[in-house]
């Protein structure tokens, strides 16, 4: 099998994990992952499309602009520059954005302080965080219609081959080495947001 058709494969197992969790409402959502480094291709999700379904048409490859590699009716996700972003900072593999009703209230309520921190939870673990005191923070993100800025906003905090950054009252994009790392550090994220949404409900 070609480096195309194992990624795509694995991005479409990604893609049925994440539909399986409801995580694609309103057609949102994008997923990548990247095919080669020389040149810099990636296969990314079509753009506006119900991303429950499962067709031949789910993915295509772009280039390190984000543009189709070849011509056709695809359009590549709205979003992809956010994508590019990750591929041409980092070594990432896969990256994958999602809208969901916890990361975006966890969004707006911490949006004011640019960040969100995690401290004393065992998910943390999943970023790599393993020492006994050790702090998970991800950065919260105006949201802009402008994708280029936000993109650009994006890409500031693009600094290593791993991570997570949330877009205010929009969603969540995480990256990591390959489908495996990037869909765990989605989920713990997910795990996180849902746990303090839920503390701050008995706190109040
Ligand atoms: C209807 S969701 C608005 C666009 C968006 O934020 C998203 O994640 C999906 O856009 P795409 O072009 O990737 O389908
Ligand atoms: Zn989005």
């Amino acid at each position: 099998m070609s480096a195309y058709e194992t990624r795509w494969q694995e991005l479409a197992e990604v893609k049925r994990a994440l539909a399986a969790r409801d995580w694609f409402m309103g057609t949102s959502g994008n997923l990548a992952i990247k095919v080669s480094d020389e040149p810099l291709e990636f296969l990314v999700t079509a753009s506006g499309k119900d991303k429950y379904k499962e067709t031949a048409e789910d993915f295509l490859l772009v280039d390190k602009n984000g543009q189709p590699v070849q011509a056709g009716a695809l359009k590549p996700s709205a979003e992809t520059l956010l994508h590019q972003a990750v591929y041409s900072e980092t070594s990432a593999g896969c990256s994958l954005h999602v809208h969901t009703v916890a990361n975006n209230v966890i969004s707006e309520l911490y949006g004011d302080e640019g960040v969100i921190e995690f401290q004393g939870q065992e998910l943390i673990k999943a970023f790599g965080l393993w020492e006994q005191d050790a702090k998970l923070s991800i950065p919260i993100i105006p949201n802009h219609a402008d994708i280029p800025k936000l993109a650009d906003e994006f890409r500031s905090f693009v600094n290593a081959d791993k991570g997570a950054v949330l877009i205010r009252n929009h969603g969540i994009t995480v990256w990591g080495k390959d489908a495996f790392e990037a869909k765990k550090l989605l989920e713990a994220s997910e795990f996180l947001f849902q746990y303090r949404l839920a503390l701050r409900q008995f706190q109040s």
